[in-house]
């Protein structure tokens, strides 16, 4: 058995098929096939919404009052047959002592008193030893972040009792930069009572770390493994009101490992901008609710603020201004962003005559940090800021670029100071937009836009949109200044369109994106079923959401179809590709590529594809300028015969990349990238996504091979290699994949109609049932009928057999497993390719 099914994935060897009756499985011989299912009707799924959630919460709030109902602040509690699922380890840690560890490193319990946060440093060590949850509420810069875990762990010293604190912070730039200043504060070394740790970088020892800073992943990874929080006796998460996945699933573990086993670590929540009731209300028990401290007493610093509307005609003609409600930055709005340093350095040098300060004395103070979506805008302001300042010999600045996809250390550099004669322009997204402080920074540019990740309802990918950002989003930006001294932010919107249009929040990203990270979180955690957990996030899911995303989970393979060998349609037990996809920062079909990718020896292929897939418009459309058959007709090109758009990814790719190690200008590459129709600013994106799955690929023990581009594309001229590229592209993005068999062309002309090249992603399933072979894709044909209805294609044109290929789906896949399902997907692929070699 072993034997065959080496053989089966060595290609050089012919797959021989022996006639069977299925077992279980589909088989890719359509006269082998199980009968259909009788009905003739295809079900329809109805829409669930969260009503599922309530039996749930109550149950859990029990749990939740009956562990803390015995909570004693202080001294030891009764035990009782409830406490035999107790960690023991919680007991040990009212009573552990640490007296020789507070021997080894210094101790000086002066803290900041100008710090508004000190005036209630008494009441939040009050709250903490009486409660087991509080939540703090204090405007930026009152010293939250920095302040507190430090009151908790000197308290600790002076008792001498044993104290480990985490703290979360939403990214890393905030991590490590905050761990740096405590130790800056305390005269600590570095990686000693406080470190920190973000995603793949790790001090080599925590042992004497008793105050650690943290991604919300990190914290979020390590209490899924260990199903316990008692590895801390603070849990402490800053930015509560970033609603990221990691940030929701974080607090319903928090909350679930409190009901069971770990009553006695204490939970902090904070944040400037949140909703402090619904907070209380989540952690709340008929015993206690979480006490909510706030330290609004006016800023020591004062922040002015302007509008567009206030800044006045040198800076905005009514007619540059364009239509408001269009979350875009256009050219005007840059030239308006320089025209704003200009008058802030203009100011300044007045001031400086004043207050007879040199003019280079005041630019050390004089950072401008301007907030931007995404690294193409950074990239066009700091091309604006280049050209319209390169004349004026008046103003030198040094521009310093900072995005999530940079690595920490040179997203570090945000914090240097400039040259002498320079002013420093950071040009950052939305990851420096809260907690963090960079000391020099004293003007803030907002243009109060952001990129949320957000799911093509037709395709069920996800990708990057330009939306306007929250208010909450804007008040963590502006709070970047007035931390040292008084500071001015510009919001590059009107102040009525500010206040009346804009949301309060944003949307917790449980509510917009897939689950099915969440999902097999969930599974990881194994604490009961996926809809059990999620329906314990501050915001639930649907019901529908959770159910379509265990059909996708299966249909990828991360899940069994079945729970202990029994089918069940709300769960399924973790396949080994789960693990691996719970770990990988991409959607799960993308995940799947790259685990193929690595099997099939073509790890490097699959990362790069995988992340062009992760990355919106490659084959860009300039705004209706170009015409987009020019578009599709280049992608057609780089698809090199394949007929794959993913292979026209890949091959853009590693031509942008020969060009970077030519060492090619700025200049040659954007004219190479509008010859041929690609977006720069995709490639960029592209680019720094794939060091970073090389890097966690490393991680999980799989090694890519290190080739250069041109070798690459030189080993992918083999016709074998070739047909083993498009294999494992179709078997792992497989509803991504559009192949020009005769029949389906017609898919490419919808590609032209719906501007989108995406939009030939359903070419498989439709292959595979007008050969009449299996179909494991149920969920694509809702996508293909979409597009057909939007391209307004006429039905006539089509004949496919939508009933026919659901209902096989559906009548098979509930006797299969995710192997199976495999299996006989590939099988599918071995005969699919014998039919279509010719047109390849
Ligand atoms: N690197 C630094 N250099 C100089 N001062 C700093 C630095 N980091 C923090 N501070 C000072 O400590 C204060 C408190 O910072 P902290 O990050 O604790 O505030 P916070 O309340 O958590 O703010 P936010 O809500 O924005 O996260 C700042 O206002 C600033 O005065």
């Amino acid at each position: 058995m072993d034997q065959e099914v080496m053989d089966f994935f060595d290609f050089s060897k012919e797959l021989k098929r022996v006639p069977a009756a299925p077992q279980g499985y589909i088989s890719s011989d359509p006269r082998l096939m199980a009968t259909e299912s009788k009905s003739s009707e295809v079900p329809n799924r109805e829409m669930l919404g969260t009503d599922y959630v309530t039996k749930i919460v109550a149950k859990e709030k029990c749990r939740l009052n009956r562990t803390l109902l015995e909570y004693q602040p202080e001294g030891k509690r009764n035990r009782t047959l409830d406490d035999l699922d107790t960690d023991d380890e919680a007991e040990e840690t009212e009573i552990r002592r640490d007296d020789e560890y507070y021997k080894k490193f210094r101790f000086n319990l002066n803290r900041d008193k100008n710090l508004s946060i000190y005036a209630k440093r008494e009441e939040i060590l009050a709250a903490i030893n009486a409660h087991p949850v509080i939540i703090i509420k204090g405007e930026t810069g009152c010293g939250k972040t920095t302040q507190v875990p430090q009151y908790i762990l000197d308290e600790a010293y002076k008792s001498g009792k044993y104290c480990n604190i985490v703290v979360t912070q939403p990214r890393r730039i905030a991590a490590i930069s905050i761990a740096n200043r405590v130790c800056q504060e305390r005269e600590w070394q570095q990686n000693t009572v406080c470190s920190f740790q973000v995603g793949l970088h790790r001090p080599n020892s925590l042992e004497d770390t008793r105050l650690l800073y943290c991604t919300t992943g990190v914290l979020l990874n390590n209490l899924i493994n260990n199903k316990t929080l008692t590895h801390y006796t603070h849990i402490v998460l800053d930015e509560v009101h970033e609603r990221d996945q990691n940030m929701d699933f974080l607090l319903i573990v928090v909350r679930r490992l409190l009901a069971t086993n770990s009553r006695h670590v204490k939970i902090i929540l904070m944040s400037a901008t949140i909703d402090a009731k619904e907070l209380s209300d989540y952690f709340a028990t008929t015993n206690s609710i979480p006490p909510v401290i706030t330290t609004n007493h006016g800023r020591k610093h004062s922040i002015e603020k302007f509008y567009r509307d206030q800044l006045g005609s040198i800076i905005w003609n009514e007619e540059d201004v364009g239509d408001q409600h269009v979350p875009e930055i256009n050219k005007h709005g840059y030239r308006a962003a320089v025209k704003i340093i200009v008058i802030i350095d203009n100011m300044e040098r007045k001031a400086a005559i004043q207050s007879r300060l040199s003019y280079d004395e005041t630019l050390r103070y004089g950072a401008v940090l301007i907030f931007l979506p995404g690294i193409y805008e950074i990239d066009t302001m700091a091309e604006n800021i280049t050209c319209m300042l390169e004349n004026d010999r008046n103003i030198k600045v040094l521009i310093v670029r900072c995005f999530s996809l940079m690595t920490p250390e040179n997203q570090r550099d945000v914090f240097n100071p400039p040259p002498p004669g320079f002013r420093k322009i950071i040009l950052a997204t939305n990851i420096a937009e809260s907690s963090i402080t960079v000391p020099d920074v004293s003007y803030v540019i907002d243009f109060c836009l952001t990129k949320v990740k957000v799911t093509d309802t037709a395709s069920s990918f996800s990708s990057l949109r330009l939306t306007w950002a929250s208010k909450a989003n804007c008040r963590q930006r502006a709070g970047r200044v007035g931390r040292l001294r008084s500071g001015r932010v510009y919001r590059m919107v009107n102040k009525h369109f500010y206040q009346r249009e804009m949301a309060e929040f944003g949307i917790p990203e449980m509510l917009r994106l897939p689950l099915q990270n969440s999902v097999l979180m969930a599974k990881v955690l194994n604490m009961g079923s996926p809809m059990e957990i999620l329906a314990l996030a501050l915001s639930p899911p649907n019901l529908s959401d959770i159910q379509n995303t265990i059909l996708l989970l299966k249909e990828v393979g991360a899940l069994y179809l079945t729970v202990d060998g029994v089918y069940d349609a709300l769960d399924g037990d973790l396949t080994y590709w789960g693990t691996i996809m719970a770990r990988l920062p991409l959607d799960t079909r993308q995940s799947r590529l790259i685990i193929l990718g690595y099997i099939f020896n073509m790890l490097e292929e699959a990362i790069i594809i995988a992340a062009g897939l992760s990355t919106n418009g490659l084959f860009a459309h300039d705004g209706g300028r170009t015409h987009i058959g020019d578009s599709f007709w280049m992608q057609y090109i780089f698809a090199d015969g394949s007929g794959s758009d993913l292979v026209a990814i890949w091959r853009v790719y590693l031509t942008y990349l020969s060009l970077v190690e030519i060492g090619h200008d700025q200049e040659s590459a954007i004219r190479w990238a509008k010859r041929f129709h690609v977006s720069l600013r995709s490639l960029k994106e592209i680019h720094l996504l794939v060091q970073e799955l090389r890097v966690r690929c490393m991680h999980l023990g799989l090694i890519p091979f290190s080739v250069n581009p041109s070798q690459m594309m030189d080993d992918h001229d083999d016709d074998r290699e070739k047909a083993i590229m498009l294999k494992v592209i179709i078997a792992g993005a497989s509803t991504q994949t559009t192949l020009r068999v005769p029949k389906i062309r017609v898919l490419t002309q919808i590609a032209i109609y719906t501007r989108q090249y995406r939009a030939t992603i359903p070419a498989a399933p439709y292959i595979l049932a007008t050969l009449s072979l299996p179909i494991w894709a149920s969920c694509t044909l809702g996508a293909l009928r979409s597009y057909f209805r939007r391209s307004g294609f006429r039905q006539k044109t089509w004949t496919l057999p939508f009933k026919m290929v659901r209902k096989r789906f559906l009548s098979h896949s509930n006797r299969m497993t995710g192997l199976q399902i495999h299996l006989s997907l590939f099988l599918c692929r071995v005969e699919f390719k014998v039919k279509c070699t010719r047109q390849l």
